[in-house]
């Protein structure tokens, strides 16, 4: 029994696993949520049990703090924990791989916070706080940014100044490489092919969303950029915007710092809407709100957009994929998307989209051109795997 403590340090949460990964069912799964805010919450799910308690975590340290009390009192005990493994959003150019967390990794992760500004500084604490309990075992930070170190340089490079590009370190590194990569394998598992056979387009959406696609199991492109600020429409980030309306609105006033809060904080649909949860949004759009139908809108418009362009630069497609919570979960919003793309032979079972259900399956009718399916994403799963290969490599 080999267990791995996988913690996954959000912006505003944390969500954690103890998991064997031979075995695949996590022992205990649990998420802390608004920390920082005046009331936060803890929910830790182990055998039947299902435990949760409300109350502030000032910050992730105090969070991590909370999660390893929920382990004492409530078990499973953290004894057997063999290694900890890390999500580490941004991993720039000095990461293209896995790594066992060292002093000198954790002093290159603080250099990176600029880039991951709402991700890394999580990350750094939850590393910090699981340390400092489990001091004994291997740490391995897995970062989202590794799956796309394989993007071609026409995909990362952006057209500006390439002196400028080059000294600062400006271009596209991609997130959410873990679920992209894990996904991207269960669909080739589901499709009974070969994964070096297919050319998939994987759409991460959930709070932070992103889209990828995929020829033969290499990544070719990634619609996140420098920052995970780039590309779909999120929770609260605006995705693509043109870069003028940076100068604009500073001409208007606003300090840089200010329009930055504005795109990854007050953006996307709690700008567009007031709400940044997609069942909400939905709900929203049931009962008549102009405003929620056309962030609705403008965010489903973004993903056909980025199918569209990911069809034309793989040169075909044989599925689209869907994950994360809305991903999984939104059947509204897939159906828009499928929808729109009837023109190019898309044709959505119905039945089949509005099912729930935890394991993958297929969504559009046996005579769409192209296949659309939704895979449950499992980066927990793929970390323990990773943290696993790092540690018996190391
Ligand atoms: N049943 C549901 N229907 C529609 N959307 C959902 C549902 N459950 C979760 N979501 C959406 O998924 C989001 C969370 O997705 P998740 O992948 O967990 O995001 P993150 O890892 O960025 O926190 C929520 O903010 C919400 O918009
Ligand atoms: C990189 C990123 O956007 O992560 P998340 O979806 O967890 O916010
Ligand atoms: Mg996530």
């Amino acid at each position: 029994m080999a267990s791995i403590l996988l913690l996954n340090c959000g912006s505003s949460s944390i969500k954690y696993q103890l998991l064997d990964p031979e075995v695949g069912v996590p022992e205990a799964v649990g998420i802390v949520q608004r920390i920082g805010q005046d009331v936060s919450t803890i929910d830790h799910e182990v055998g039947d049990q299902e435990l949760h308690d409300e109350r502030r975590f000032a910050d992730h340290t105090e969070a991590v703090a909370a999660v390893v009390k929920m382990f004492d009192e409530h078990g499973p005990s953290l004894d057997k924990v063999v290694a900890v493994g890390h999500r580490t959003v941004h991993g720039g150019d000095e990461f293209v791989e896995s790594v066992e967390i060292t002093d000198a990794v954790v002093a290159k992760l603080h250099e990176l916070i600029p880039l991951a500004p709402l991700h890394n500084p999580p990350a750094i604490a939850g590393i910090e706080g699981a340390k400092a309990v489990l001091p004994d075992v291997p740490h391995v930070a897995i970062f989202d940014t590794a799956f796309f170190s394989s993007l071609p340089e026409e995909a990362y490079t952006y057209a500006i100044d390439r002196e400028v590009g080059r000294k600062h370190g400006i271009r596209r590194y991609g997130f959410h490489g873990t679920s992209h990569q894990f996904v991207s394998q269960e669909a080739a598992k589901f499709l009974g092919r070969p994964l070096e056979d297919l050319k998939l387009i994987v759409a991460h959406i959930g709070n932070g969303a992103s889209m990828s696609a995929i020829d033969g199991g290499v990544a070719i492109d990634t619609s996140m950029g420098l920052t995970p600020l780039e590309g779909l429409v999120m929770g609260t980030r605006s995705g693509d915007i043109d870069p003028g309306v940076h100068q604009f609105l500073v001409g208007k006033g606003m300090t840089i710092q200010e329009v930055d809060t504005l795109l990854n904080k007050q953006s996307g649909l709690l700008g567009m809407a007031d709400k940044t949860d997609m069942r909400d949004i939905v709900a929203a759009v049931e009962a008549g709100d102009h405003d929620a139908e056309l962030a609705l809108k403008i965010y489903t418009r973004r993903i056909v957009k980025y199918i569209g362009a990911y069809a034309a630069i793989l040169g075909g497609v044989d599925a689209v994929v869907f994950t994360a919570g809305v991903g999984e979960n939104a059947a509204e919003v897939r159906r828009r998307v499928v929808e729109s793309l009837s023109g190019l032979g898309f044709e959505l079972d119905p039945e089949a989209n509005a099912v729930r259900s935890k394991v993958a399956r297929e969504i559009t009718a046996p005579t769409s051109r192209v296949k659309v399916l939704v895979v449950p994403t499992n980066e927990e799963l793929a970390m323990a795997r990773e943290t696993m290969r790092v540690i018996s490599e190391g």
